[in-house]
């Protein structure tokens, strides 16, 4: 019998044993599984008739005895009665716990999907006598559940079920993620996923396709032992770091840096932002490119600084943007990402926690009302693309832009009559189980001052060129710059030449213009101590 307080969660094996590749019987990959590090195995065979099922089950029994590994049954009580297997897994619609916990007794390991908070709220008034893990899923979307029952949660899902366990104080309850989990997103989601409070990550994950279709199902498995040993997610390799203050001094390295490098600035934007985001690229010394086409993004993102504007005011289809995040997160180089009118409708708001879903992301920057929205502090929806928010509660504004750069682990900013910038990033570390290394609140937050600046909403996409803006800083970083630095340089630059702008101008057309002419001049002359705009950490 197994002792429930050290079973380990680490790599979890959930079989299927439609998907072997030829020459594999369940039993060896299970084996394959066990020798190379995977710490719990579920038998989950939808299609098998029972008598067949007991025979296998007894096979792996076997197995998982010989590398001191606990098996757990799905959804059949019966059956890990029979066998005295160490555990069951049911889901939602299977018989309900209390029945389970009678049929197997105190001892045993009692798995539960769940994929909402007031399932959490349930389990936590059967206590420690109910549920010993929960499966959180599903992330993402998956082959394996040929009918899914609901919409993939991603991390942020995942992250609202961990912070409902802390919430209710359930902490005997341990935590696996499943759902279309793989290699190339699973650091992401050991990552991403944490509760609010910082205090819980996940206990481990679970695999099916990547260990049980593996032609290779020994190395597949070593490779996620790898991958899960690790306690840093260095998406941007060498560009995030866990510098907590900025001198406005370090500004005028950073203009340079991009002067420099000359960073390749891919734009995936709006139409009406399109001409003004590549003059405003220009003039800070970086080369606009306007593209929309798949089959190009990955070369694209592999020269040298190349940097993505992510802007979805008017947009590209789905399919397109989810290919750009995958092929600049997979080349390791950064990207801005502008959720414009986050909430404004429907279609928006599921469009936009798509792209959200589907990578990280180096900086998200919105108005007000776009981070009030995506930190849910927001009452009803943004009426169009401008922010409808006057901005008038300044700490509502910091809290919000720092549960953003939060919740989706980056730099966040907010923009309106006073600019926050936050970093959320933990400079890519995290502690398996245990958590962040701090909560939301403690993390490094600036603003960014310069009076009213009223004809700035005056001109359209001027928060978009602010995209712009922030994403030839953040290409030129190398060295010991990071995102941080970089994205607090440009927002201050940008609002600098903003004030500069409607000193000179003679109304918002001529704004517009002025507008490039002062950041070319600020950019050229390099001289940040002598602009309008203070930084100042909140
Ligand atoms: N009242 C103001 N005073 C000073 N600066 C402002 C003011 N309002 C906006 N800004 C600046 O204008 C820029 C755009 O901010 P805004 O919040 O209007 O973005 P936005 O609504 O996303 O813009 P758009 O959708 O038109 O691109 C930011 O750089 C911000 O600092
Ligand atoms: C006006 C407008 N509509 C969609 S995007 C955009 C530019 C400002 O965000
Ligand atoms: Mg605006």
């Amino acid at each position: 019998m197994f002792a429930k307080e050290n079973v380990d969660y680490t790599l979890y094996l959930v079989t299927d044993s439609t998907m072997l590749p030829e020459g594999t019987t369940l039993e060896s990959q299970v084996e394959a599984g066990l020798k190379n590090g995977v710490t719990l195995v579920q038998l989950r065979e939808k299609e098998t008739p029972t008598k067949t099922f007991i025979q296998e089950a007894l096979k792996v029994q076997k197995l998982c005895k010989h590398y001191g590994v606990p098996l757990i049954i799905n959804d059949r009580v019966d059956v890990a009665l029979a066998i005295n297997a160490d555990g069951v897994h049911v889901g939602q619609d299977d018989m309900p716990i209390p029945m389970v916990r009678k049929l197997l007794g105190p001892e045993k390991i009692i798995g539960w999907s769940v994929g909402y908070t007031h399932e959490v709220e349930q389990l936590t008034k059967w206590g420690p006598e109910g549920v010993d893990y929960i499966g959180i899923g599903m992330v993402f979307p998956t082959n394996t559940k040929k009918n899914p029952k609901k919409a993939p949660m991603g991390p942020v899902g995942v992250s609202n079920i961990l912070g409902a366990l802390q919430e209710y104080e359930a902490k005997w309850c341990k935590t696996v993620a499943i759902g279309g989990l793989h290699p190339d997103c699973i650091p992401r989601v050991l990552y991403q996923c944490g509760s609010p409070d910082g205090r819980r990550m996940l206990d481990g994950i679970s695999v099916v396709s990547d260990i049980m279709a593996a032609p290779d199902a020994g190395s597949a498995t070593k490779k996620l032992r790898d991958i899960l040993a690790k306690k840093r997610y260095d998406f941007i390799p060498g560009l995030i770091s866990n510098s907590t203050t900025f001198h406005p001094d370090q500004m005028a390295e950073y203009l340079d840096r991009t002067k420099t490098n000359r960073p390749l600035i891919q734009h995936i934007t709006n139409k009406v932002h399109q001409n003004f985001g590549a003059n405003v690229t220009l003039a800070l010394g970086s080369s606009p490119i306007m593209s929309e086409i798949n089959s190009e993004f990955k070369e694209l993102s592999l020269i040298p600084h190349a940097t993505l504007l992510l802007n979805t005011g008017s947009v590209a289809p789905l399919e397109v943007l989810i290919d750009a995040v995958k092929a600049y997160n997979e080349s390791q180089r950064p990207i801005v990402f502008d959720p414009v009118g986050y909430s404004a409708t429907e279609t928006r708001l599921n469009l936009n926690n798509h792209v959200l879903t589907a990578g990280q992301f180096a900086c998200i920057k919105g108005n007000s009302g776009e981070i009030l929205s995506l930190a849910g502090l927001s009452q009803g929806k943004m009426k169009g693309v401008d922010s409808g928010y006057n901005g008038s509660d300044l700490s509502l504004l910091i809290k919000a832009t720092k549960i953003v750069a939060y919740r989706y682990r980056t730099v966040s900013v907010c923009t309106g009559k006073t600019d926050i910038v936050a970093d959320g990033t933990f400079a890519g570390a995290y502690e398996p189980s245990g958590g962040m290394l701090g909560d939301w609140s403690s993390i490094p937050c600036f603003t960014i001052v310069c009076g009213d600046i009223p004809i700035m909403e005056c001109i359209t996409a001027s928060g978009c060129s602010l995209g712009s803006t922030i994403a030839c800083l953040i290409g030129g970083v190398s060295g010991n710059a990071n995102v941080l630095g970089a994205v607090l340089t440009a927002v201050t630059l940008y609002k600098s030449a903003g004030q500069k702008a409607s000193s000179r101008c003679r109304g918002s057309g001529s704004f517009h213009v002025e507008l490039i002419d002062a950041l070319y001049q600020f950019f050229t002359s390099n001289q940040p101590l002598e602009w309008a705009a203070s930084i100042h950490q909140v």
